[in-house]
């Protein structure tokens, strides 16, 4: 079977080396830097078609390992994949129905998982989104306070403002929004496990006046214009295609005439929503973010429109959460036995998958990240926004 291999691959001179059980192994070129180690034999028969599914699913089962640096394997996966599989355009993926329950069970998979091990490789504030990197060389911690404050600046805080959080993570931005900018601010989660730690911080840096964090859906906000700005970070992939346009109704309901609505996001590459990667998003879709749904720019910008947003601002952020995600990763690689002992192997090999896979899909463009800012006009239509951008660089 090795020799079979050899014969279809040794064209593609892979930096891999592939070895049996037995002993025996087939290297693709000379000095290899990754090695699968090929546990279940059965799998060679596979590896005939090695969609990124299939290998990611094999690497969780433990039917095999994989030894070398992980980008390394990514992009070797990716090559092998390109080669062996017909990529054919393929149906977009389903959407799901998104109803509070499956959501929030879909939530609790993976947000509840352990705050220590989110502790382990995100940066000190837990931020669980696309930082933001004036130079390639920023730090983890610089990038995410960057970011926060990127967002408070587009949201052009004031002090006094009302803010809402939807989505708020381990509360991170509604801590460093009411510390610098002066705001009141209201976030919510679907994450038990985020909430209480969220809370003992807002608690130990003295901010429960300000602050008031909740376990509660989006769906079960009550109408009213009370908030000045309102922001979403990294949440709106849990929404689903199906709920879009209800999802940007309320945060429009929640926002005065005038405020602003900012919505970040990870974004599909194709409009009509057909699958890039072949398989990677199945994998993500199965092992890491059940339900997630990923609507294009187009498709989001068109339903924050018809929801009466003025969407006045776009930013992509891409390159940056290809940095990010190398960060998290490199963090999850030098902290490999004390994750093990948090969430087993199974988890580990997951979250190893996915933020090496996601480092790798971001840089190579399978998908997106966009910063919209709309404005909910006011009565004559409106608003008090700066006309350039220039107050967001000084
Ligand atoms: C990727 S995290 C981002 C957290 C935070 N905004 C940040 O940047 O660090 C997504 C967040 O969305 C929340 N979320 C997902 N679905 C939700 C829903 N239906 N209602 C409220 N929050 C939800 C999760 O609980 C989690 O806090």
């Amino acid at each position: 079977m090795l020799a079979q291999l050899a014969s279809t691959l040794g064209a593609l001179q892979l930096p891999l080396r592939i070895s049996l059980p037995d002993g025996e192994s087939l290297d693709l070129a000379q000095s290899p830097t990754v090695e699968l180690r090929i546990r279940d034999p059965a799998l060679l028969a596979e590896l005939q078609r090695p969609t990124l599914d299939a290998l990611g699913e094999a690497y969780i089962e433990e039917r095999l390992d994989i030894h070398g640096p992980l980008p390394d394997a990514m992009a070797i996966a990716d090559r092998l994949s390109q080669s062996l599989v017909i990529n054919a355009p393929g149906d977009p993926p389903a959407t799901a129905p998104h109803d509070r329950q499956s959501d929030a069970q879909a939530v609790a998979y993976h947000y509840d998982l352990s705050n220590s091990f989110y502790a382990l490789w995100l940066d000190p504030e837990m931020v669980y989104s696309c930082g933001y990197f004036r130079h390639a060389e920023d730090s983890l911690a610089r990038a995410q306070v960057q970011k926060l404050d990127h967002l408070c600046r587009k949201l052009r805080l004031h002090r006094g403002d009302y803010l809402l959080d939807v989505g708020c993570g381990w509360g991170a931005l509604a801590r460093h929004a009411a510390r610098e900018y002066g705001v009141r601010v209201h976030g919510i989660t679907l994450s038990e496990q985020q909430l209480e730690l969220g809370n003992q911080r807002v608690r130990s840096q003295g901010l429960g006046q300000q602050v008031r964090l909740e376990l509660r859906d989006y769906r079960d906000l009550p109408r009213s214009e009370q908030y000045d700005k309102v922001v979403s970070v990294g949440m709106f992939e849990h929404v689903g295609h199906a709920n879009l346009d209800n999802y940007f109704r309320i945060l429009a309901e929640q926002v005065r005439p005038g405020g602003l609505v900012l919505n970040h996001g990870i974004t599909a590459r194709h409009v009509d929503g057909r699958p890039v990667g072949r398989g990677a998003g199945r994998f993500i879709g199965r092992y890491v973010f059940p339900h997630g749904e990923l609507p294009h720019l187009a498709t989001a910008v068109g339903s924050m429109s018809e929801q009466g947003l003025e969407v006045v601002d776009v930013e992509s952020l891409r390159l940056h959460y290809a940095l990010t995600l190398q960060h998290w990763s490199r963090n999850l690689e030098d902290r490999l036995e004390q994750a093990r002992a948090l969430v087993g192997e199974r988890s580990l090999r997951i979250w190893r998958i996915y933020l090496a896979g996601c480092a790798y899909g971001f840089a190579h463009n399978w998908m997106n990240i966009h910063q919209v800012l709309a404005v909910k006009p006011l009565p004559g239509g409106g608003h008090h926004l700066p006309l350039t951008r220039a107050d967001l660089y000084t």
